[in-house]
């Protein structure tokens, strides 16, 4: 990395899943100009899953051969699928763009924030419970897959005071406006540092 890459930054959007990080990234991201860092992913596509959009799916043996050459900064497992992101794809859209955003759970959340440190910024999305259940069923998403994810909600919405900022879900325009507000901050104040 060089030093024009270390002022740019890694926004994180973490929380429970289904509380509607993704959705409300994509917007950020869109709202805001910022490029988007997609994980590897074993696992199959899901309906209105696109390739190179949602995550870069891959074979077994892909991420093996990738893991093994020690490309990802952080993989984790997952109902037998295995998840990463790879150190050259952050540093290569660091370099070739302006800040860059993932959607990790709080686990990758707090591996990325080791190893980058105050470039890193964690937004911590959260909904109730039931909501969160509810949206994933209503997205399609297989019972025993949800009862996975809900299992995990307490362990996740846990995290919550070590992000920078969390922000409640319910209102999906209201959420995007008030991170993006957020946020706009933060890039003023790295463009007037680099003046
Ligand atoms: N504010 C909102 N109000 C109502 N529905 C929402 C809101 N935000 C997101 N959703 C919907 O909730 C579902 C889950 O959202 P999303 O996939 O973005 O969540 P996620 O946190 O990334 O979870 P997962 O990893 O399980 O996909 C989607 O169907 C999405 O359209
Ligand atoms: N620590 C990481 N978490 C990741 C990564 N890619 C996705 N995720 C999170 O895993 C779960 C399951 O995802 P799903 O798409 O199968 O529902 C969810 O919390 C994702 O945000 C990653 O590279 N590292």
């Amino acid at each position: 990395m060089n030093a024009e890459s270390d002022r740019k930054l890694i926004i994180v959007f973490t929380g429970p899943d289904g509380s509607g990080r993704k959705t409300v990234a994509d917007s950020v991201g869109a709202t805001l100009g910022m490029g988007k860092v997609l994980s590897y992913a074993t696992r199959k596509p899901r309906p209105g899953e696109v390739n190179g959009q949602d995550y870069h799916f891959i074979t077994s043996e892909l991420y093996e051969q990738f893991d093994r050459a020690g490309e990802f900064i952080e993989s984790i497992s997952i109902n037998e699928s295995r998840y990463g992101v790879r150190g050259s794809d952050i540093d290569q859209s660091l370099q070739l763009g302006g800040s860059v955003y993932l959607i990790l759970n709080p686990e990758g959340a707090q591996l990325l924030k080791e190893q980058y440190g105050d470039q890193v910024v964690r937004l911590f999305i959260y909904a109730d419970r039931r909501t969160v259940q509810e949206r994933q069923q209503e997205a399609g998403i297989d019972p025993a897959i949800v009862q996975s994810k809900m299992d995990q909600y307490e362990t996740a919405i846990a995290y919550q005071p070590k992000c920078e900022h969390a922000f409640e879900n319910y209102d999906l325009a209201h959420t995007v406006f008030d991170i993006s507000n957020t946020l706009e901050h933060y890039l003023q104040r790295n463009l007037v540092e680099r003046d």
